[in-house]
């Protein structure tokens, strides 16, 4: 491998309310643009190498269509995502509601107490103007302390702290290699799985 530098992959996912400003956040990332116009996500996979602390990630970024307090957890957001992005947008509180929703339901489905995970206030440019801001830094703050997360407010409009949201990550990332942190219910049931193959379930 070249330098012998060991490229390593890491799969972060973005969720949130929808129209929070998920797509332009990863879009501002990736391709250095916003537009002003909504457009409906379904779902889309950007890669991008992270550089932190002088190690390159090669990072999969899943811009997911925006949550609802219905919206069922999928496993292809659980098995094998290293970190999460959770978006509200700083004008919307039913947003920064929904985001202690989905980090519990990700929780729930992983079987796990926390998980790597940066919170997004978006939207910041948007505070002086109408509509004004509904949630205050403060608020922002506790909630990540609360959730062992990261925080951090953004606008992709203005292209404010954008990047700073998937170095957060991967720090976070990193940080949870080390906390020991449970594995999730699905590698219990695979561990299950083998020691009965290898070992008999009958006993
Ligand atoms: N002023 C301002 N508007 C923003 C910002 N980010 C996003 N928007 C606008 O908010 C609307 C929704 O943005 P999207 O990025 O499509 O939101 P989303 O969360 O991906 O939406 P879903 O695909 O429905 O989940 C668009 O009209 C964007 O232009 C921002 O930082 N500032």
């Amino acid at each position: 491998m070249a330098g012998g530098n060991i490229l390593r992959r890491r799969k972060i996912v973005v969720m949130g309310s929808r129209s929070v400003g998920k797509s332009s956040l990863v879009k501002q990332f990736i391709e250095h643009h916003f537009a002003d116009q909504y457009h409906p996500t379904i779902e889309t996979e950007f890669q991008k190498v992270v550089n932190y602390r002088g190690v390159d990630f090669e990072c999969e970024i899943v811009d997911t269509a925006g949550q609802d307090e219905y919206s069922l957890m999928s496993s292809k957001y659980v098995i094998g995502v290293h970190g999460y992005i959770l978006v509200y947008s700083v004008t919307s509180r039913n947003s920064f509601n929904m985001v202690q929703n989905v980090y519990n339901k990700i929780l729930d489905f992983g079987g796990t107490e926390a998980v790597p995970c940066v919170i997004v206030g978006s939207k910041t440019d948007l505070e002086s103007s109408s509509p004004n801001r509904q949630i205050e830094q403060s608020e922002g703050e506790k909630l990540a302390q609360q959730n062992h997360a990261a925080w951090v407010e953004t606008s992709a409009k203005d292209n404010v702290n954008i990047a700073q949201v998937f170095e957060l990550c991967i720090a976070e990332i990193e940080k949870g290699s080390d906390r020991n942190l449970k594995p999730p219910a699905s590698e219990y049931r695979t561990y299950a799985f083998i020691i009965h193959v290898f070992y008999g379930g009958d006993n």
